[in-house]
């Protein structure tokens, strides 16, 4: 099993760009897209504003990047129609991998500090936690 730690990009520009009610929609309009992506047995939901999670059921942190890069590349290429126009934006995702010895926290913890990693490297991209290396370059 794996998890995956998802964060919009800048998103409070957007929010400030477009106002709010636009952040909705495009929020709204992300997590649509990654729930048509998953496969019905995985579990998506909304940890945070602008932050989601995934739980890949046997899957391991290879497949799972696989998975997010995917997700994140749909994401980009996304042009999303709202009522203040078009909007684009992009997501960071961390992967971690469930071990022996993890509970969830420690899952999560190291998703988090992967999805860290991702932003701090640029954003657009995704971070494993076994590796500093994002799949993307
Ligand atoms: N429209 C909208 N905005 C939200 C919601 N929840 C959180 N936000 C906004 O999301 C923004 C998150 O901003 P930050 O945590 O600073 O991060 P960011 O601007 O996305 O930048 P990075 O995550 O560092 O790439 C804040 O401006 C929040 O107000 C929501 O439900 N709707």
């Amino acid at each position: 099993m794996s998890m995956l730690l998802l964060d919009i990009d800048h998103f409070k520009a957007v929010n400030d760009r477009f106002g709010h009610q636009t952040g909705d929609e495009a929020l709204r309009a992300v997590a649509r897209l990654c729930q048509e992506t998953l496969r019905d047995c995985d579990l998506f939901a909304r940890v945070g504003g602008e932050e989601f999670a995934a739980l890949l059921p046997s899957t391991t942190e290879r497949e799972a990047r696989a998975v997010s890069e995917r997700l994140r590349g749909q994401v980009a290429l996304r042009v999303i129609p709202t009522r203040a126009g078009e909007v684009g934006v992009t997501i960071s995702i961390g992967v971690s991998e469930f071990r022996a010895d993890d509970d969830f926290k420690s899952l999560y913890n190291r998703a988090d500090q992967a999805l860290y990693r991702a932003k701090n490297a640029g954003r657009n991209r995704v971070m494993g936690s076994d590796t500093a290396t994002a799949l993307n370059g």
